[in-house]
């Protein structure tokens, strides 16, 4: 049998609704083999950060190298970076260990208001690890970030996609989560066509994480060679279950519902 091997690159949330938590749970549920490379701890739970400790970038570099020189990656993924040493080692790890598969969160500041990269890497994240990407999957307020745009249209948001599309990343999801419109639609983008993924939208304070579970869920269809599209498809049905049925945790903005799509099959 093969095992696909996924590998994140991302922040610890103590609270395990999101990052690196968020990715292996997700991984697991999607029958994919996870490792971690972690980038920062964050003391964190459903009501926010209260401490983030950026690791040295030799040390993520070496998680790296640990894993990318024994047990394999067929695809990774990255969410919190916290800085612009962090990326760069990060950029140089996926050209010398030849990741081809790769997701990238750009995850910028979390629901809770706290900021995840420092503003002065935001211009280097297209600069260094965008063109390296198969995928990139921002929310509206990233993609308004790292396009200039206001994206209160799908007009704006096509458009947007173009423009990120020409910073060489293969292909863009652009997340409809932040917004009050009736449905949470996803525009996907691949140079060729425009597709959108369209999912009722749930009114629920159990929104922490969503991203990250997203990003994972696509990034493990790339570990078992599904196609791009297929990945996307599936990610959007893993969160859609799992914001369906959350789990009633915290006082805050709560985890989703890791679980939720397995017992949906
Ligand atoms: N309230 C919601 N109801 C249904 N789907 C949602 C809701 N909030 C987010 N989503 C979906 O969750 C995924 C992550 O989107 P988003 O929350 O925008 O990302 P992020 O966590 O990075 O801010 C997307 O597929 C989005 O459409
Ligand atoms: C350690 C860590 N990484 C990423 C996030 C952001 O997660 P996201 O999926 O964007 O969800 P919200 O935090 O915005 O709800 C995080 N909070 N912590």
């Amino acid at each position: 049998m093969t095992i696909a091997r996924a590998l994140t690159i991302a922040g610890s949330d103590s609270g395990g609704g999101a990052g690196i938590q968020a990715d292996l749970k997700t991984f697991q549920e999607l029958r994919v083999f996870g490792m971690s490379a972690i980038t920062a701890v964050t003391a964190q739970n459903t009501l926010g950060v209260t401490g983030i400790y950026e690791l040295p970038p030799e040390a993520v570099a070496q998680q790296i190298d640990a894993v990318a020189t024994d047990l394999g990656v067929d695809a990774a993924k990255t969410g919190m970076i916290a800085n612009i040493e962090i990326m760069e080692v990060i950029a140089e790890k996926v050209r010398e260990h030849r990741i081809h598969q790769l997701v990238i969160d750009p995850v910028m500041i979390a629901k809770s208001g706290h900021a995840l990269l420092r503003e002065d890497a935001r211009d280097a994240l297209k600069r260094l690890l965008i063109p390296l990407a198969t995928v990139i999957t921002p929310n509206l307020p990233e993609a308004e970030v790292l396009t200039g745009m206001s994206l209160n249209t799908m007009e704006q948001r096509k458009e947007a996609a173009k423009r990120l599309l020409d910073l060489g990343v293969h292909a863009v999801v652009i997340k409809g989560g932040h917004t009050d419109e009736e449905e949470s639609v996803d525009l996907f983008y691949d140079g060729r066509e425009f597709r959108t993924l369209s999912a009722p939208r749930f009114h629920t304070r159990h929104t922490h994480g969503t991203g990250c579970t997203f990003s994972a869920a696509i990034t493990a269809g790339l570990a078992k060679g599904e196609s791009l599209w297929e990945a996307v498809k599936t990610a959007k049905a893993f969160i859609t279950e799992a914001i369906r049925h959350p789990l009633d945790l915290g006082k805050g903005h709560g985890p989703t519902n890791h679980w939720a799509y397995r017992q949906s099959k």
